[in-house]
This record gives structure tokens, C-alpha cells and sequence, in this order.
């Protein structure tokens, strides 16, 4: 499960003292997610998430991650909103690591994505992206092309026990996004990690966005076609145009998608097939024997790349 840093109880009263939170009633860790620890904490008045930043996340990116869920959730988003102390800090620490407090947002992920499902996603991240428009903060994507080509050197030597030739593939998809990968697609604030357990649903309806810890300064469309390969495959890898269909046209009801960004897509969902299976992979080769976290499988990933580099045009999507 994801706690890699256990607090003890004493730390845990003393970092609850300093916010005006009232008392502790309990505070249990949370297993699902990946990358950091997190603990469902309920106090006397309300509930909260309890944060401890791990591995992926770089100290002077908090700001940017913190400001930004304060931006979006002061412009309407239902999305968590940091808790600051008594002092006014919403980033503290805590057991050594980087730490903070979020609001508690209601609802449940959906474990298998339905039509409707994706409908309420293409106007809720269009919504995200004209919300996020003046948030002054910039950070670059650190896992897009310079991230790919940082992680295909550090599983090139074992991407081939995954899959025979795997290594070679990889490098030759990474040339070829390399020299083709976009330069002029409207920028600004992305989610770029937006699957279905970061969204959650209460009666089929959107109720909240989590997770904002690869958000960064990108293409919009790039987060487009994150959804695309993370909500549109059917559990046997087929592509589910409808869904696709219904995504991009409830999103283009709120932000109209310009045509040279339909035209990037199938590389763009290239690049965002390539990005998840270079951090699965690297998780897979890496990750301690008997660890609580168990890595996310890149084959499915593989299987996705394969499907885009088939796709002639956006008509292999369903989309026009
Ligand atoms: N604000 C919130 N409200 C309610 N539940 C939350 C909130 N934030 C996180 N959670 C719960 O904690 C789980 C893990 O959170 P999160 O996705 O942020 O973790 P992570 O380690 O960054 O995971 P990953 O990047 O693998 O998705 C979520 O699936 C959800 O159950
Ligand atoms: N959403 C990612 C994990 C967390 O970033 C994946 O499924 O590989």
C-alpha cells in the first residue's frame, strides 16, 4: 500500500496541533496510489488527506502543486484545497518529509469507465484548462521528451526481460517522437496524470479532480491524449472510438480544440503511451522485492503504444 513513511502518533498530535483542526479521532493510511503517503485523517472537526511527498517529487515543485490547487478550487473546481496552519503555511513537514493537509473530496473512482463517464471527463478537463489560464506559476514537463530519453537510458540494459527487443523499440520510438514532437500548440497548466482513480463520480456525476502532483506547464491537447490512453481502451486493449467520441465532444463545448491540435493527437497520444510506459517500466525493473506497492504493469502500455503507431490519422480514434 502506499505509506512508505509511517508517522508515529506523538509526531502526528504535535503537526495536528499546529492547525486549527480540532483533535484527532483517527488517522488511517491509505492504500490505493503509487507515489506518495497518504492517510485519511478525521479530527473532531472534519476529515482531511495527510500527504508525505515521496521519491517522484522535487521539494521546489510543491509550490507550484500547492498554488495551484489553491488557484483552481478559489476559481470553483471541486478539487482539494490546502489546509494552512496557524502560521498560514499549507507545505510543512513531517517525519523528515515534505508534508501537507488537503481538504477530503467525496465520491469513488470509477473501476470501469463508461461512456458517460468519459462525457463528464472532456468538459471537466476543459474546465481545468481555462481555469488554470492565469495561474502564474510555470513548470516545465520534466517527463516529455528530455524525461523519455532520461529514462530509456536508465532501462535500456534491462527493458528486454519485460519484453524480447523492448530496448531497441523504445529507442526507435523515442527518435521518432523526438524529431516530430510539437512546438506550437497553445500552452498552460495540465493535469498530465488525469486517469480514472485521480476522478471522482457521486451518482455518475463528475464530483472532484485529485491528484495534482505531475501538473505542469504543457500542450492542452497533451492532457487530451493522457484521457485518451488511460479512459478509451477496453479491458482487452481495444480502442472504444465512442467514448473518445463523447470525450472530445463535451470538452470542445467549453474550449473549442484548434485543428492543428486534433492533427498532433495520434503523435501526442504516442508520447503519453510512451511516457507511462517508461515510468511503469522503470517501477517494474526498480522496485524493492517484498515492497507494499505493487508497480503498475507497462505490457498495457505496450499494447497501447502499439495501437497508436497503427493509426494513420485522428479518424483511427473516431474523431474528426
Ligand atoms: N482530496 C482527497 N479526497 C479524498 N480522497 C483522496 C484525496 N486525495 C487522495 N485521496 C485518496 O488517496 C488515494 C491516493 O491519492 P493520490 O492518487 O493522490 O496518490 P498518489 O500516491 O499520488 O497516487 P497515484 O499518482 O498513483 O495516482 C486516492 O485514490 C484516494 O482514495
Ligand atoms: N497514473 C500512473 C501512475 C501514477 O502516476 C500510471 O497509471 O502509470
Amino acid at each position: 500500500m502506499a505509506v512508505y513513511t509511517e508517522v508515529p502518533d506523538g509526531d502526528l498530535a504535535q503537526f495536528i496541533a499546529e492547525y486549527d483542526i480540532g483533535e484527532p479521532v483517527s488517522c488511517k493510511g491509505i492504500a490505493e496510489g503509487v507515489e506518495n503517503s497518504n492517510y485519511l485523517l478525521k479530527t473532531t472537526k472534519g476529515t482531511f488527506i495527510l500527504t508525505l511527498y515521496e521519491k517522484r517529487v522535487k521539494l521546489e515543485d510543491l509550490p507550484f502543486f500547492i498554488g495551484l490547487m489553491q488557484h483552481l478550487a478559489g476559481k470553483g473546481l471541486n478539487c482539494p484545497t490546502p489546509i494552512a496552519d496557524r502560521q498560514g503555511q499549507a507545505l510543512k513537514t513531517l517525519c523528515g518529509r515534505p508534508a501537507a493537509l488537503i481538504s477530503f473530496l467525496e465520491g469513488m473512482w470509477p473501476r470501469r469507465p463508461t461512456e458517460k463517464h468519459c462525457q463528464a471527463l472532456g468538459a471537466a478537463l476543459a474546465d481545468f484548462h481555462l481555469k488554470g489560464r492565469d495561474f502564474a506559476l510555470r513548470r516545465p514537463n520534466n517527463l516529455s521528451v528530455e524525461g523519455w530519453r532520461q529514462l530509456i537510458a536508465a532501462t535500456a540494459d534491462r527493458a528486454d526481460e519485460v519484453e524480447a527487443g523492448l530496448g531497441a523499440k523504445l529507442a526507435k520510438e523515442f527518435a521518432y517522437l523526438e524529431a516530430h514532437w510539437p512546438k506550437d500548440l497553445e500552452s498552460g497548466v495540465i493535469h498530465a496524470d488525469l486517469f480514472p482513480d485521480n476522478v471522482f463520480f457521486l451518482n455518475d456525476k463528475l464530483s472532484g479532480i485529485i491528484d495534482f502532483y505531475f501538473a505542469c506547464t504543457d500542450f492542452l491537447a497533451y492532457d487530451l491524449a493522457v484521457c485518451l490512453n488511460a479512459w478509451c481502451f477496453q479491458p482487452d486493449m481495444s480502442f472504444n472510438v465512442t467514448k473518445a467520441k463523447l470525450m472530445f465532444e463535451s470538452y470542445r463545448r467549453v474550449r473549442p480544440i484548434p485543428e492543428a491540435e486534433m492533427q498532433a493527437m495520434p503523435l501526442l497520444a504516442r508520447g503519453a503511451a510512451l511516457r507511462f510506459l517508461l515510468t511503469r517500466l522503470y517501477d517494474w525493473l526498480n522496485h524493492p522485492p517484498g515492497a507494499f506497492v505493487k508497480p503498475k504493469d507497462p505490457m498495457e502500455y505496450i499494447r497501447k503504444l502499439r495501437f497508436h503507431q497503427a493509426a494513420r490519422d485522428i479518424g483511427a480514434y473516431g474523431l474528426k
